[in-house]
């Protein structure tokens, strides 16, 4: 395809001879025809479409069974997890505590917001106490302990920024990368989500803030390297051996510091199989990938049937199929919320792998379901409209990170072109879901 920078050779990468973009015949949206992108085929520029029927059909209610009305109202029924559980915030409260209080039922926090900048200031500048791995999972991950209780999930640097996913790994195989996590919470944020739990990006000195403070089971992991560099690798069932070690250079060494959740008894999160979940098999499908009409099975089935969580599960295609994370195997919701919340936007470290692919599949419940929250088409409209496109917000929000640029700019490029990438798949399942004909099948059963 034409105007596409193939086998772009990153500077400055370790791994330069990647053989990145070799692979698939260099198509970059994936599926055959199925969706006309924006203009990648030519090199005119094609007038930009305003998507003007669309912006109609948000003022009508003619489309209300794919354009759905459902904004959770944060102002009625919508307590905090201080509330339910009785805790008052001490006088001595960390910002991480206050926080994770204020949590609702609703949004992780609220969008006039005030303690997000202090929770990742703190996780930025306190000094480290204590570093212990991580149990489960299937990559390294290290639970940072600051003082006064506050605590930080942190994924390590693997490789560089402009590195891709390895043409030949399955999503299953891929490792995480820590600024995808960086990324991804800047991203729920700007998308009005705020489903992400914050993360900050730090560089440590590998030595006195991990190697001097780490717990004894980790602390057996650590070696040194033929250049001198101090190394360690975990134990873990992906990548945690010598010749995946994570290495300082020669000392330093960067990572994703995200928030940590609630761990007070009876907030218990409920883990929930995502109903598109991949396969994670290299040879087999799932069912979703198969059947037609999966979307009509979902909808009947608990919680999916009422209520608010078939909606973020769109959200939630929305999110990844931007970010290109084909890894939500599952989500996770608080448990005393019951099943009118919302659920977790976690796990983000296999996002940000291939910005010259657009992976449709990662749509698949919105295109199998025809449906979207009519703010979340909202605000993708206004992004492909402007003023000020995606790329550009989510670039001046990511600026303040200590990492900064956290994101390679192709990544940031890829972000315009799938949002318009989704208007057009919305503006295709419009086309072949009139209405009245979408409970055709109940309709026949009771006349
Ligand atoms: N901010 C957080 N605070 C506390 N716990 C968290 C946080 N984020 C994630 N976790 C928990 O840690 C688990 C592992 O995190 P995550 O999914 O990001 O890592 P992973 O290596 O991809 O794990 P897996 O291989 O199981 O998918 C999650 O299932 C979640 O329950
Ligand atoms: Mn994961």
């Amino acid at each position: 395809m034409a105007g596409l920078p193939r086998g772009h050779n990153s500077s400055g990468s370790k791994e330069a001879s990647t053989p990145a973009q070799t692979s698939g015949g260099g198509t970059t949206s994936g599926q055959e025809g199925v969706i006309a992108g924006p203009s990648q085929s030519t090199r005119k520029p094609k007038p930009h479409d305003r998507y003007l029927d669309l912006q109609k059909l948000l003022l009508s209610d003619e489309y209300m069974h794919v354009i759905v009305d459902n904004e959770p109202d944060v102002t009625v029924n919508n307590p905090t997890l201080g509330e339910l559980l009785h805790r008052q915030v001490g006088a001595n409260a960390s910002n991480l505590e206050r926080f994770q209080l204020r949590i609702t039922k609703k949004e992780l926090y609220s969008e006039k917001d005030t303690l997000v900048d202090a929770v990742l200031r703190d996780m930025i500048t306190l000094p480290i106490q204590h570093v212990v791995q991580k149990e489960g999972g299937t990559q390294l991950k290290l639970i940072i302990e600051y003082p006064n209780d506050v605590k930080a999930l942190m994924k390590p640097m693997r490789f560089p920024r402009d590195q891709q996913t390895l043409p030949n790994h399955f999503y299953f195989t891929d490792y995480e990368r820590h600024n995808a996590e960086i990324a991804a919470f800047h991203l729920d944020r700007v998308l009005g989500f705020r489903r992400a739990m914050p993360v900050a990006g730090r560089t440590l000195n590998i030595t006195t803030e991990i190697y001097q403070l780490a717990d004894e089971n980790l602390l057996k992991t650590f070696f040194v390297s033929p250049s001198l560099n101090l190394c360690f690798h975990g134990k873990c069932s992906y990548y945690c051996d010598t010749s995946h070690a994570i290495c300082g250079n020669p000392d330093m060494l960067e990572g994703s510091f995200a928030a940590f959740l609630p761990s007070f008894e009876t907030s218990n999160r409920k883990l929930w199989r995502h109903p598109w979940r991949r396969s994670y098999h290299k040879r087999k499908k799932a069912q979703w990938e198969t059947d037609a009409n999966y979307c009509a099975l979902v909808r009947d089935l608990p919680p999916y049937d009422e209520g608010r969580r078939l909606l973020d599960l769109m959200d939630m295609a929305v999110f990844d199929f931007l970010t290109g994370n084909m890894d939500r195997h599952h989500y996770e919701t608080f448990k005393i919320y019951g099943n009118e919340t919302f659920p977790l936007h976690l796990d983000h470290g296999r996002g940000f792998g291939r910005p010259y692919h657009d992976e449709l599949s990662i749509l698949a419940p919105v295109l199998q379901c025809c449906l979207i929250r009519k703010t979340t088409l909202t605000k993708l409209l206004e992004f492909h409209n402007g003023p000020k496109p995606l790329s550009q917000v989510l670039s001046e929000s990511l600026s303040v990170d200590p990492i900064s640029p956290v994101l390679w700019q192709p990544h940031l490029d890829a972000l315009d072109r799938r949002v318009g990438v989704i208007l057009q798949s919305i503006r295709d399942c419009i086309k072949r879901n009139p209405p009245g004909e979408l409970d055709g099948s109940d309709a026949d059963v009771s006349s």
